[in-house]
């Protein structure tokens, strides 16, 4: 497990290290030790049959076969005493995707620790399938596995060395066969300290502990190790498995550490991942951006194989029940819709539209004397909203396969026309509406792939603020205008509802004025109004359907829709 750059690389003696006969530690009944299942850096993995039992013996302990870890003494993870790895197995023993340990003590030379009894692990998987694994496989193992560090990752450590090896399935012909488990915790470090709160970064670039093949950029420079470098060890882990090798396979030598971490940073995404399926990738690049301190979204990261995950539970080669558990707390929602309360005033909406009904509901609602104030789309159908209470005196809209049609939006700025509301499809067409009477005196709008936040502190320190957000696929279209509504302005961006944000916000005085979300964020932006209205209260509201019986119930108490968007966002 240390400085190797697989087990392929392992070389030992087999005569330098001859382990008890029998076993008997910490209270445990006499092993056989039968068996060798492995040999790691520091420690030899026999099976033990127990041949004789304890009075009071623990359901769990009282298997016949188990799994002896012997770790010799003043070995060099064991000179100030037993093996680091039995403290994190006090904290984690058994705990969702970690082997159970039953007993521990010395005999002998030897450190040992008995332990449930495991099958193969993925490299002798991977070994024994042509040395490839299918995309279904991977795909499971990559979900499992992610909750799996989840978990050692929310009781504070790192596992410190993620790879085939050290992945485990359970016995074949149990109930656990198909069950993934991440042993070996000989290298896992603390990120998180008695207080909870993450421990401080520092580089020793001389300091290398992992596996040389899977492991991170940042461990290979020395740097603390945090919750990223698990996940970009699982990362390459995966790729292994699919491709059968990486690029950085094949040096050799005293240098060899830093050859591989040369090419790791030179190889670029597409080359590491050339024949993975875009998941893999997506996750690659998820994982290798993560800041040392930031919070990884797991949940997140599941849900990018939720499409190579076979849906039929029976086919699946390895269970994830983990992986599931992690999403099942996330309820998946799609509609935000953000509610203000108003003077009384008429409010219509629509919600499924299909293009060809949309000019009928719009000349509609402008027959009745309202403008159109919000509007969304979800699953290329339009949501639009129409009120009697926007101030505007005219107003034109435009739908059209781009997402922004330039050249209509210039004619109608020519005519003193503004952008008050837009939405995008998932495929590319939008609906923009510009209205006068809006209280903007310039208008400026960016479309881009990510969210444009440079642009927009650049837009805030010329005096504009957003004033309509839209997104088509994973585009974000923002309007910034500059007006004399708002006196700030910020924007809270999250994978998730940014719940926790948005009621910081509202309690510093900010207001949701804008709102967008696409399959995999959202957006909002928040104002301070510059006038201060009587009843500034404000509601937002996240639903799997439209909300339509609760916008109703939001009338009742004269609150009224002022955004709304739609985004598989979780929350
Ligand atoms: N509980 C278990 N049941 C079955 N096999 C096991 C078990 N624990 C470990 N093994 C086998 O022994 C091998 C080495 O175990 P482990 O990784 O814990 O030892 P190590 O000396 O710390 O190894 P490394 O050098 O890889 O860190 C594993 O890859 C696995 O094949």
């Amino acid at each position: 497990m240390f400085d190797s750059e697989g087990s392929d690389a392992f070389e030992y003696d087999d005569c330098m290290d001859i382990v008890p006969k029998e076993v008997q530690v910490g209270g445990s009944p006499l092993y056989k030790v039968a068996k060798k299942l492995g040999k790691g850096g520091f420690g030899q993995v026999y099976v033990g049959c127990r041949v004789s039992s304890v009075a009071n013996m623990k359901k769990g302990s009282d298997a016949v076969e188990v799994a002896l870890k012997f770790e010799r003494k003043y070995s060099k993870g064991c000179i100030n005493g037993p093996p680091f790895e039995w403290q994190v197995y006090n904290k984690l023993s058994g705990s969702h995707g970690v082997p159970r340990v039953h007993y521990k003590g010395s005999q002998g030379d030897y450190y040992i620790m008995v332990m449930d009894m495991l099958g193969p692990n993925l490299w002798d998987t991977w070994k024994n399938k042509s040395q490839t694994v299918s995309t279904s496989m991977a795909a499971c193992i990559a979900v499992e596995a992610i909750s799996i560090l989840k978990n050692i990752h929310s009781k504070g450590y790192v596992h410190g060395d993620v790879k085939p090896e050290n992945f485990l399935l359970g016995p074949p012909g149990t109930p656990d066969e198909k069950k993934l488990f991440l042993a070996d915790l000989g290298l896992a470090t603390k990120w998180q300290d008695s207080r909870g709160l993450h421990v401080g970064y520092d580089q020793r670039p001389d300091a290398f502990r992992g596996t040389v093949r899977y492991a991170s950029v940042h461990a290979h420079l020395g740097r603390t190790s945090s919750r990223r470098d698990d996940l970009e060890s699982l990362a390459y882990t995966l790729i292994f498995l699919i491709r059968g090798s990486l690029p950085w396979q094949g040096f050799q030598g005293d240098n060899k550490g830093f050859l591989v971490c040369k090419k790791k940073m030179a190889t670029s995404l597409d080359g590491i991942c050339s024949s993975c399926p875009k998941p893999f990738q997506e996750f690659l690049e998820h994982v290798v951006n993560l800041k040392f301190d930031e919070d990884p979204n797991y949940a997140k990261y599941i849900s990018l194989f939720d499409k190579i995950v076979d849906s039929n539970p029976d086919a699946r080669p390895i269970n994830i029940d983990g992986a599931q558990k992690c999403l099942a707390g996330q309820k998946r929602v799609q509609w935000i819709s953000v509610y203000d309360a108003r003077r009384p005033l008429k409010q219509r909406y629509h919600y499924n539209v299909a293009d060809v009904r949309v000019d009928s509901h719009i000349e509609k609602g402008y027959n009745d004397g309202m403008f159109i104030t919000s509007l969304a789309s979800s699953d290329n159908l339009w949501a639009i909203i129409m009120d009697s209470g926007s101030g505007f005196s005219a107003q034109v809209y435009s739908r059209s396969p781009y997402f922004f049609n330039k050249d209509w939006i210039m004619e109608m700025w020519e005519k003193n026309y503004y952008i008050s509301a837009a939405a995008g499809t998932r495929t590319g067409q939008s609906l923009i509406v510009m209205s006068k009477g809006t209280q903007y005196s310039q208008q400026s709008y960016k479309v881009s792939d990510s969210f444009p936040y440079k642009w927009i502190s650049k837009k805030w320190r010329e005096g504009f603020y957003i004033t309509s957000m839209a997104t088509a696929g994973s585009k974000s279209g923002i309007v910034m205008s500059r007006c004399s509504l708002y006196s700030r302005q910020v924007v809270e961006l999250d994978f998730l509802y940014p719940s926790e944000g948005i009621h910081k916000r509202w309690e510093e005085g900010y207001r949701i004025t804008a709102a967008a979300g696409t399959p995999d964020q959202s957006a909002f932006a928040l104002s301070i109004p510059r006038k201060i209205r009587r009843d500034q209260s404000q509601e937002t509201l996240r639903t799997s359907t439209f909300p339509s019986t609760h916008v109703k119930e939001k009338w009742d108490k004269n609150m009224y829709i002022s955004s709304i968007c739609y985004g598989r966002t979780v929350s």
